[in-house]
This record gives structure tokens, C-alpha cells and sequence, in this order.
């Protein structure tokens, strides 16, 4: 995705400009070269000679919906499903000439400031930063265009027409919430190489599917239950950045004496679509000018983990989706209740039988302290305000790199 030439001669753009980086990592803006400071643009951090991707591609006219939920959905098995996109208005339309046409001047956002608001540039001036040598052609970890409102806002809100929630994703059980108050769902995801998003898991233990329209991206998988201090440590020269994490943990993780699950990797190319279980880390890294939309759902499949983890996380809000479904889903209703009085009845007694819910509580999940699934997406996204969680008792354990 070229973009047409531009350069920031425009003193004033160019204020603006570092004005929007230096809100949106405000960590890197201490002094001059903090952007630049790993030199991974002169990196072959984007190069995957040596990467092996044993991820299956299943082409979808070969895979029903039936057989989706029983190999890959229910057993919670990362699978790159081709061809969903292939009669999208948006696989054909989203070229960068059109798109910065048509959205040029609309906002997307692009981080958030140290207050939790939104960062946002107009789409034109994204274009020319993803190219500028100067910014987002050096900027170790570029800024990425990660939107959750752009199926809402005016001026950007026809794209949603460009492209259609793949058949087994359909189901979407927290449409009963209300489109108002169901936490964000949908994102537009736009950057160049470097950009991505450091390693996390889907808040409130939802499943996701990403299809990829442009570009490639490199994903590292761990499955649900790799314990959080191992994957990210808290320590010095590990930051929460995609390409920081590639540099370090993942690394790591490649040795022998790695001590939790190995890491799974995947190579994703234009038209292909990612599902990406509830429960399992990822971190992705664009290799070179991506664009993509990606939806998090729940569905009968994994409704019970998101309700245990909608409870605890969005109580408000979990009484508020119970009650639709007592109305639209009554068999749903009945195993949220079911659920709930089980885990009552064993915090009362003190058991743990669940071993489930008590590692996704310890090790998957940051959802009991996250306010908002858009907050726990910002956190996983290319923005580094991150709240790291302690590592729990059992796994101190330091790692030499
Ligand atoms: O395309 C990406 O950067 C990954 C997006 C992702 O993992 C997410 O939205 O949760
Ligand atoms: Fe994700």
C-alpha cells in the first residue's frame, strides 16, 4: 500500500504531527530519537526466513459452520480459514488511492493520551506518515491506526458496508447488551511494518477473527493458560510494543530451556482470515503496509467462559446482558445462572474445583481489572499505557535472555 508522495515540508502539519505522537507515547517523547532509538527500521526484525507457519488453511466452501464449531471452535484450535473476503466491496475498494479519497480527511484513531482519550489523525495525513522516512518509515514501533468507532462515526461509518461478518461468526450473543452498551467490537486496523500490537489475550475471554486485506502480518500464539510473568515479564527493555516483544520474549521463547508451551507461529497473507480462540496470547507484527478488520464475538461455543469473566469483569453490565437473554436466550440465561450459583456455592465453601476459571483468572485474563473491553483492546493495541499485572506467587521464576 504506496501512498502518493508527501513530505511534512508543512511546518505547521509537522508541529501537529509530533504533537499526535507525543500524545500518544508520551513515553517516547523525552528527547529527540526516542522513536528511532532500536534502529529496528535497519532491523530484520521483518524478516521471517526461518519462520514456520504449521497453521491449517481450510478454504471455506470446504469447511461448514458445523464443522468450524466442532475441530476448531469448541476445542479452541487457532485455524486461518481463505476466501471470506473474496467478494468484499472492501478487498477490491480499499485501495490507498480510494480510501484516501474517500476518508482522507476523516479522524482515525491512532492511540490514547495519557488521560485514556482518544488520539486521532485524518486518514490523509496517516498515508503520508506511514511513508515519511522520517516517521513512520523510521519509527521503531510506528503508530497504528487501531479505530473501534469507525463503523459508528459519520465520517467513516460506510465502510462497514464494504465487508461482511464471515458466516461463522454470526451468532454474536452481546448484540443483546445493546448497540450502545456493548463493549467496542469491531476495529479497523491500518499500519506499516513495525507496527502492531503487543502480546495480549481478548478481553473478557472472547474469540476474534482478523482477515487481512493488504500486506502481511506475522502472529506469535501461546495457548490459554501460558502464566503471564513468563510471556511478560516485568522487566527492564521489555515493553508491551509488538516489535519489542518479537525482540525479546519471543526470542526466548524459541530456546530450549523455554518452560511453558512453545510458541505457535503464523504467517498471514492478504485474503486470509485468522480466528483466534478466547483464552490464547498473541502478538502481532506487520511486515510491511497492512490493512485488516477484525471483530471479537461470543458465541454459544464460548459463552461460558465470557460469562464467567463478564461477571466478574463488567458486573453492570452482565446483569444487563442476563436479562436479555432471559428474554431472547432463556437456555442461555439458565446456564449463566447455573454457572453463577455454582461459582457461590464454591467461593462459599472454599473449593476450586474449576480449574479453568481459577487459571484464567491467575494467568490468561486482566479482565476483573480492566473497566472496558476498548480499554484492554488500547492496552493491546500499539499503545503502550499499559498496566503490567504482578506475577502471581507461584511463578517468580527470572529469565536470562
Ligand atoms: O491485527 C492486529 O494488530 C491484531 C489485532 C488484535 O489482536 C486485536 O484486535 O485484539
Ligand atoms: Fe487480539
Amino acid at each position: 500500500m504506496s501512498s502518493t508522495a508527501c513530505c511534512y515540508g508543512d511546518n505547521d502539519r509537522e508541529r501537529k504531527l509530533r504533537k499526535v505522537k507525543r500524545a500518544a507515547r508520551s513515553e517516547l517523547s523525552n528527547s529527540k530519537g526516542d522513536w528511532y532509538k532500536h534502529g529496528y527500521a535497519q532491523s530484520d526484525i521483518c524478516n521471517t526466513a526461518g519462520i514456520e507457519d504449521h497453521i491449517p488453511r481450510i478454504y471455506w466452501k470446504d469447511l461448514s459452520r458445523e464443522e468450524f464449531v466442532e475441530r476448531f471452535e469448541r476445542p479452541r484450535i487457532p485455524v486461518v480459514i481463505t476466501g471470506l473476503a473474496d467478494d468484499w466491496p472492501a478487498s477490491k475498494n480499499w485501495t490507498p488511492d480510494r480510501l484516501r479519497h474517500l476518508y482522507g480527511e476523516h479522524k482515525f484513531k491512532v492511540g490514547s493520551d495519557d488521560e485514556g482519550y482518544a488520539v486521532r489523525l485524518p486518514m490523509a495525513w496517516y498515508f503520508d506518515y506511514m511513508s515519511d522516512p522520517l516517521h513512520g518509515g523510521r519509527d521503531d514501533s510506528p503508530l497504528y491506526i487501531f479505530d473501534g468507532t469507525f463503523a459508528d462515526r459519520e465520517g467513516s461509518k460506510s465502510m462497514r458496508k464494504d465487508y461482511e461478518v464471515p458466516f461463522y461468526f454470526q451468532e454474536d450473543l452481546f448484540r443483546y447488551v445493546g448497540e450502545k452498551r456493548r463493549p467496542p467490537y469491531r476495529w479497523l486496523v491500518m499500519g506499516p511494518a513495525r507496527s502492531g500490537s503487543g502480546l495480549h489475550i481478548d478481553p473478557l475471554a472472547t474469540s476474534a477473527w482478523n482477515t487481512l486485506l493488504a500486506g502481511k502480518k506475522r502472529w506469535a500464539l501461546l495457548p490459554p493458560g501460558t502464566p503471564r510473568c513468563h510471556v511478560l515479564p516485568r522487566e527492564q527493555g521489555v515493553e508491551r510494543e509488538a516489535v519489542s516483544w518479537f525482540s525479546t520474549v519471543y526470542l526466548r521463547a524459541k530456546k530450549a530451556d523455554w518452560p511453558t508451551a512453545q510458541v505457535v507461529d503464523l504467517l498471514q497473507a492478504p485474503g486470509e482470515t485468522v480466528f483466534i480462540p478466547g483464552g490464547w496470547w498473541h502478538a502481532v507484527l506487520n511486515l510491511d503496509d497492512t490493512l485488516a478488520v477484525t471483530q471479537n464475538y461470543v458465541s454459544g461455543a464460548n459463552f461460558e467462559r465470557v460469562w464467567k469473566h463478564t461477571r466478574k469483569g463488567r458486573p453492570k453490565m452482565s446483569q444487563r446482558w442476563l436479562g436479555a437473554l432471559e428474554q431472547e436466550r432463556p437456555e442461555l440465561a439458565a446456564k449463566a445462572h447455573d454457572l453463577t450459583n455454582r461459582e457461590d456455592l464454591e467461593c462459599d465453601t472454599g473449593s476450586s474445583s474449576d480449574s479453568s476459571s481459577s487459571s484464567s483468572d491467575s494467568s490468561e485474563s486482566s479482565d476483573s481489572e480492566s473497566s472496558s473491553v476498548s480499554n484492554t483492546r488500547q492496552r493491546a493495541g500499539s499503545d503502550a499505557k499499559t498496566r503490567v499485572q504482578a506475577c502471581t506467587s507461584e511463578c517468580k521464576e527470572t529469565f536470562k535472555a
